[in-house]
């Protein structure tokens, strides 16, 4: 039994290099794997390639059955795996620790004692106490919720675990009981597959080691090899962890080498022995033939460990998008939107229509804004869209000297489906996918700090008449903000439905029905970010009025808005004139 990765590769939009190069690996059942790294090796995008949350090129199979075919995963691979999610907080959602269990163990369809039996089982086994059971697990210690993400991992006794990091925040009782855990699992022919930083601790039990580097393997060894070869740390560039220089200390000093890695304990007992032996000798240790205590591994370890991230810096949007358009004064970027809004809305047939559809691809193009982060958007509002001009189609009774109409005998009554009512709500519609393309290319291509300060600036003269010019601006950044967490929320909603509940959908979807499980912690997360944000605004003075506040954002404006500004008036110009020329 194996989990085989041939030539897998994993490319997004808006990172500079692939996250994963041709990475081809095999693991075997019944073994600890570790997967060790720099920070931004890969390390937690090749488990969730395995763990099928992650689009990937290449083959991946699990006991032999296909983990994805094209971009959905397979109930059957999924199946096989359990992965913890390296932060906690982003794998529990339940409104108590026995609805996290209950949730992991439905895809299983047990009996309810048996369900009931293996959360004990599971809680007892990662220390987690049963009054526990009903609280909630958002409000849980780190070291808590990291147990029972554990422990609701295992549960379902997958034929695989994929752990991310399972020590972080663990007390190191916690982390001796889970090394217990992770030994029995493999005693019982279960595969691990272990992402960690904490060599000391799992190198010892682990049976093989992949390092990774830049998104590619830069070795791949069973661990007993690596003891005798220290030179592959450097090439992996990783510091030689505590337990490895403790080793070749040793051995270095006369002492026979372990197979493997001795763990801290173990290397101390040997240094204990060998000290022993000397005294019994009578030879004093002298400072040169005695090995030197470690202390340079102690800070050898963590510093290499702990440094830069050399990888992209991540998927926001914004960062890839065009940045000619992303450093213009938001003053200018939101004149355009507005015209552009009114221009796209005055339009009364599809030749209007038709002419801010090209102006809309052409500022999507000229944004580079990927197409990916328009769809969660459009999509929706391309069903609602057709929805609605179906509706407003339908009557009852033909219209007479209405040219096209279908009439379809309904009974006693003839319903009448008009052409001409459909395509107006159609193209009603279509202006509100235009102007919601814009505001998405604008918040895109500006940060939401630029863009309260902009609406503000350019609302600014309005004050002279008593317009809330600074309590509107605000409260459309509040609005923008809440976008961006809806989301986030709906894009770790739909990872834990894959991961945990084993739906077989597109990263980032959800079943209707999973939609009220992921309501509570929705609007906590919201409730959250509300606190913050009142917070943030007492301590801002906002809740008093007529002060004058610095502002984090200074805006200039340059030549290329004096241009921007001209194209607005170009633009409404023609916008206006577009429905009187036909
Ligand atoms: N959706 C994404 N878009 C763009 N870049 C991404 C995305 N996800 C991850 N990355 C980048 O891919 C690289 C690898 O990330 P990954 O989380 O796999 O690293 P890691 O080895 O687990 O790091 P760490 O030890 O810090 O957890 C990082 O540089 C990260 O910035």
């Amino acid at each position: 039994m194996a989990i085989k990765a041939e030539r897998v590769s994993v490319r997004v939009g808006g990172a500079s290099r692939p996250l994963l190069s041709d990475v081809s690996c095999t693991l075997e059942s019944g073994q600890v794997t570790l997967l060790i790294g720099r920070n931004g090796a890969g390390k937690t995008t090749l488990l969730d390639v395995l763990g099928g949350l992650a689009t990937f090129e290449g083959s991946i199979t699990v006991d032999g059955l296909p983990l994805m075919t094209e971009k959905r995963g397979v109930a059957s691979g999924l199946e096989r795996t359990g992965q913890l999610f390296q932060y906690p907080e982003a794998q529990l959602f339940a409104r108590s620790v026995r609805g996290e269990f209950d949730y992991s163990l439905r895809y299983l369809k047990l009996p309810g004692a048996e369900a009931k039996r293996r959360t004990e089982e599971a809680m007892r086994e990662f220390g987690l106490a049963p009054e526990l059971a009903g609280q909630s697990p958002l409000l849980l210690s780190g070291g808590e919720k990291r147990r029972v993400a554990l422990a609701s991992t295992v549960a379902p006794t997958p034929d695989w675990l994929l752990l991310d990091e399972p020590t972080a925040g663990l007390d190191p009782e916690a982390a001796e009981e889970l090394l217990a855990s992770l030994l029995r699992r493999k005693a019982s022919g279960v595969g691990l597959v272990v992402a960690t930083h904490d060599l000391d601790l799992l190198l010892p039990i682990a049976d093989r080691v992949i390092a990774l580097r830049g998104g590619r393997i830069a070795f791949d060894r069973p661990a007993a090899e690596l003891a005798a070869q220290p030179e592959l740390w450097a090439h992996a560039q990783l510091g030689k962890p505590l337990c490895v220089e403790l080793t070749e200390l040793l051995r270095e000093s006369g002492e026979s080498a372990p197979a493997a890695f001795w763990t801290p304990a173990e290397a101390a007992d040997a240094w204990a022995a060998q000290l022993g032996r000397r005294e019994a000798e009578g030879a004093a240790p002298s400072a040169d033939s005695s090995p030197q205590p470690p202390e340079a591994a102690v800070t050898a370890v963590p510093e290499p460990l702990l440094a830069g991230n050399a990888g992209p810096s991540g998927s926001d949007d914004a960062a890839g998008a065009n940045p000619s358009i992303r450093s213009l004064d938001p003053r200018s970027k939101w004149l355009f939107y507005m015209i552009f809004s009114i221009g796209i809305f005055v339009q009364r047939d599809w030749f209007g229509l038709g002419i801010g559809f090209v102006l809309t691809a052409a500022l999507v193009i000229a944004c580079r804004v990927p197409i990916r982060s328009l769809t969660p958007f459009v999509r929706p509002l391309l069903g609602i869209t057709a929805i609605s001009a179906v509706v407003s189609g339908i009557g009852m009774g033909g219209k007479p000297g209405e040219a096209a109409g279908l009439t379809i005998p309904f009974g006693n009554v003839e319903l009448t489906f008009s052409i001409v009512s459909a395509l107006a709500t159609t193209l009603e519609f279509m202006k509100i996918l235009c102007v919601l393309v814009g505001g998405i290319l604008l918040s895109a291509t500006t940060t939401p700090l630029e863009m309260k300060r902009g609406i503000e600036k350019l609302l600014m003269p309005l004050v002279l008449i008593r317009f809330p010019a600074e309590a509107l601006s605000l409260a459309a950044s509040l609005l923008l903000r809440f976008v961006p967490v809806l989301r986030k929320e709906a894009g770790r909603f739909g990872r834990i439905a894959k991961s945990r509940g084993k739906r077989v959908r597109r990263s980032g979807k959800m079943r209707l029905r999973d939609l009220p499980a992921m309501f509570v912690p929705l609007l906590l997360s919201l409730l959250q970010l509300a606190s913050d944000l009142t917070l943030a605004l007492e301590a801002r003075g906002y809740t008093r009025t007529g002060l004058r506040r610095t502002s984090a954002v200074t805006l200039r404006l340059t030549r290329r808005d004096g241009a921007t500004f001209a194209a607005s008036a170009a633009l409404l110009a023609v916008m206006l004139a577009l429905p009187r020329l036909i």
